[in-house]
């Protein structure tokens, strides 16, 4: 979709911003632009809708090159957020927003309709905030309206310079969060410029790890956290970029331990029995479906009944697919030596401190070796 050919740009007074750069974002991908001050990921972004023309090399957006185009044409299949989001201080947020479908001839009442709807997707009311100015909202509602406002036009391509630089870090994952929402379900193919290590590895399906002027690793979050591929790109990724790692590697069924299984309709006593037997000292209750209804110690099984009457509720589980560090959080959060992972209701095991680790160690080799996580036996890197 977006494709740079051999791009370099050098200043008037020498600088050399982007130096012979080459590299392609498919269509509905969120590419993530990171690295240091001055290292030319604005400037790469702004080559794509020509606010900068390259010194050589060429761009091509859907297969055209864009000098080729002219400019106000292809700036109207370009949304472009900005840090500074640049609203008009005298008109409505409503306005604001509907801006590029007034420009391009849409009637009034239609692009009005267009821009209520960005607001609803991008979580602002349309009949609280569309009829304020931006000095009426918060630093985090403007940027909403940036947001919506680049939208309005559905354009395929959305370029985004720290579009979340300009708030306090709460309000940035907010942020964060309902912008990937509203990606999985409008597939823009997305730029995105930050100097965040920890944005670009949330928000990108791959990152573009800058160095002056260059690219120094273009690949997903898990490859460049898991497998840096220069020591430049390992220093700026960080030295936890294990604990990193935890937040973009998801919990696979195959990770999983299996605890002993009580089923709810059970007698407690041929339960606790048979816990014994197997030296178990709590156990997970399920229903015939599968399903998870909580968890059981063997000392409470004593009386009679079925499991049912004795069964704890579980305050706390996770969603398979859910990051590593989402279940790692849990077990802090409840001091617990394990998690629950669910799919639906449907309990699959649970996740213990020793797999999480293990799951870890596993996507590392799988990402160095290009092979799925379940085809990487542990034993083999245990001791790496
Ligand atoms: N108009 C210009 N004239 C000369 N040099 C420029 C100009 N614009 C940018 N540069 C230089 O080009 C280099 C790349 O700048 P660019 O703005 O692309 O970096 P960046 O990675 O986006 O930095 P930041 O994160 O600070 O915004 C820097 O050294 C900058 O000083």
């Amino acid at each position: 979709m977006i494709r740079f050919e051999q791009v370099t740009k050098r200043y008037p007074d020498g600088t050399t911003a982007v130096d012979g750069l080459s590299f392609e974002v498919s269509e509905g991908e969120l590419v993530t632009l990171v690295g240091p001050s001055g290292c030319g990921k604005t400037t790469t972004m702004m080559m794509v809708n020509r606010l900068i023309e390259p010194t050589s090399g060429r761009i091509l957006v859907d297969g055209e090159d864009i000098a080729t185009v002219d400019p106000v044409l292809l700036r109207r299949r370009i949304g472009y957020v900005i840090q500074q989001v640049g609203l008009f201080p005298h008109r409505t947020v409503l306005d604001n927003t509907a801006t590029v479908p007034t420009l391009v001839g849409w009637k009034k009442t239609k692009a009005r309709a267009r821009a209520a709807e960005l607001l609803d997707l991008v979580g602002l009311d349309p009949k609280t905030f569309g009829p304020r100015y931006p000095d009426q909202l918060s630093g985090g509602q403007r940027q909403r309206v940036g947001v919506a406002r680049a939208l309005a036009a559905d354009p395929p391509v959305l370029l985004m310079d720290e579009p979340f630089g300009a708030v306090d870090p709460v309000v940035r994952e907010q942020l964060q969060d309902e912008f990937l929402r509203m990606q999985a379900a409008v597939r823009k193919t997305v730029l995105l410029v930050t100097h965040d290590i920890e944005e670009a590895v949330r928000l990108g399906d791959r990152i573009a790890v800058y160095g002056q002027g260059r690219i120094e690793q273009y690949d997903t979050p898990g490859a460049v956290l898991g497998t840096p591929a220069t020591p430049y790109v390992a220093e700026f990724v960080g030295a936890d970029r294990g604990l990193k790692r935890l937040s973009v590697t998801e919990i696979e069924p195959d990770d999983l331990e299996q605890p002993p299984v009580v089923r709810l309709d059970e007698p407690a006593d041929r339960a606790a029995g048979r816990l014994r037997a197997e030296g178990a000292r709590w156990a997970v209750v399920l229903d015939a479906e599968g399903d998870l209804h909580g968890w059981v110690g063997v000392e409470e099984l004593a009386g009679g009944g079925t499991v049912a009457a004795l069964v704890h509720r579980m305050k706390s589980w996770v969603p398979v697919g859910a990051p590593l560090k989402q279940a790692f959080g849990v077990m802090l959060q409840h001091d617990a030596g394990w998690v629950a992972v669910l799919d639906g209701a449907r309990f699959l095991g649970v996740l213990t401190p020793a797999k999480l680790h293990e799951a870890l160690r596993r996507s590392v080799d799988a990402d160095a070796l290009g092979v799925p996580r379940g085809q990487v036996d542990f034993d083999s890197v245990a001791d790496a």
